[in-house]
């Protein structure tokens, strides 16, 4: 093991020890793929694992739950650890004090809901009718006690997915671990359930850790997003700091802003593809600036005004958003720009594919901050 791994692990160690939380240092190597990630999740706290598709977010949860072995680094939960390849400790799966809420980690189909619930507590030892009565209380604290005889091929989506929640969190565990638990919802399910789990996972006693393609749901859920690209830890901080300070152009998209990364100097960044923007905070040396695409407007012709940013580019996309247009606009040597206009203003300016346009953005709608 390095030196800066294991000083890292001791020290998220002592930290999440001391909560009595989650403290990992995951190094795994998949073929040419390696993750490289620390993650402290203490008790009580919801964190929401993002990233875009190979970077590495079900192999951190498969990590953490034993399914996949580190190559390096440690995982320890309530202070006990669980893995540690450099003194030889694994535990196994089962062994770990772990619930799980996947995609694909489903109900038994010949149990009632009580009965699944009820399961894990037997697993772990616990008498038939404590069990039932802890499950019975769970189902009750999710809502769906009314179903504790119903099979799971009786129930809708969302009463599965919170029997699936009761049997996670019944068993009292460290850590429990959640894949996409709201995708397979319909929207006005989604709704409900998400505002919900959130307080059920703040709640139950342990430290949470969600992986979700959807940034809504990691927004309203979780207590603080940590995103990985490329098997590393690229932003980690609270919804808002990450939606008002995104750090790379997959989190900007995500949050739905503008990003540019460039130099400052006074009120001028000389961006890094080119141009330069004037900005109202002033910041030096290596700097990101970010701002909406509904502060930009398009025009056919050179626009007056007060804008100070204004040039000249083509539309290289056009998208539909609920009741907008989005539209991305790319010019030689100029970073790319989003622009959220009306269906209005797209029959009025006659925007299509390749149609010559001017943008312009104020200085006061950017945010600067440190690169
Ligand atoms: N069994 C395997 N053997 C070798 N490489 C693998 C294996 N499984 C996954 N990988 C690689 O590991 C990387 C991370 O995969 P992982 O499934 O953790 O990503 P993810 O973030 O969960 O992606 P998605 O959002 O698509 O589910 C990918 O580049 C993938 O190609």
């Amino acid at each position: 093991m390095t030196t800066r791994r294991g000083g890292e692990a001791t020290e998220g160690n002592r930290e999440a020890t001391a909560a009595g939380g989650l403290a990992a240092y995951l190094a795994v190597r998949r073929g040419t793929f390696e993750l490289d990630v620390g993650l402290v999740v203490p008790r009580g706290q919801v964190v929401a694992l993002l990233g875009p598709n190979g970077a590495g977010k079900t192999t951190v949860l498969h990590a953490l739950a034993g399914l996949l072995r580190l190559t390096d680094g440690s995982v320890t939960l309530r202070g006990r650890v669980l893995d540690d390849p450099g003194r030889g400790t694994f535990v196994p799966p089962e062994g770990r004090d772990l619930g799980m809420v996947f995609q694909d980690y489903l109900l038994f189909p010949h149990l009632s809901a009580l009965d699944n619930v009820a399961f894990g507590l037997r697993a772990r030892g616990v008498g038939r009718g404590a069990a039932r009565q802890t499950a019975q209380v769970w189902l009750e604290r999710v809502g769906v006690l009314e179903h504790a005889g119903s099979r799971p091929g009786q129930l809708s989506g969302g009463q599965a997915q919170r029997v699936a929640l009761a049997r996670a969190l019944a068993t009292d565990p460290g850590l429990v671990l959640l894949d996409e638990p709201l995708a397979a919802l319909d929207a006005s399910t989604r709704l409900e359930v998400r505002g919900e789990l959130g307080r059920h996972l703040r709640e139950f006693g342990g430290s949470a850790l969600m992986v979700t393609h959807d940034p809504l749901d990691a927004m309203v859920v979780a207590d603080r997003l940590v995103v990985l690209e490329g098997g590393e830890v690229v932003q980690d901080g609270s919804p808002t700091e990450v939606a008002r300070a995104p750090r790379t152009e997959y989190v900007a998209r995500l949050v739905g802003l503008n990003l540019h990364r460039g130099r400052g100097k006074g009120s001028v960044v000389r961006l890094e593809a080119g141009g330069q923007l004037h900005v109202a905070d002033t910041l030096e040396g290596e700097v990101l600036v970010a701002y909406p695409p509904t502060s930009v407007t398009l025009h056919r012709q050179h626009p007056e005004g007060s804008a100070r940013n204004v040039w000249q580019g083509r539309v290289a996309g056009l998208e539909q958003h609920a009741h907008t247009v989005r539209a991305q606009v790319s010019a030689p040597d100029r970073p790319h720009v989003l622009a959220d206009v009306t269906p209005a203003a797209v029959a009025e300016l006659d925007l299509r594919l390749g149609a010559a346009v001017w943008l312009s953005f104020k200085a006061t709608d950017t945010h600067v901050y440190p690169g």
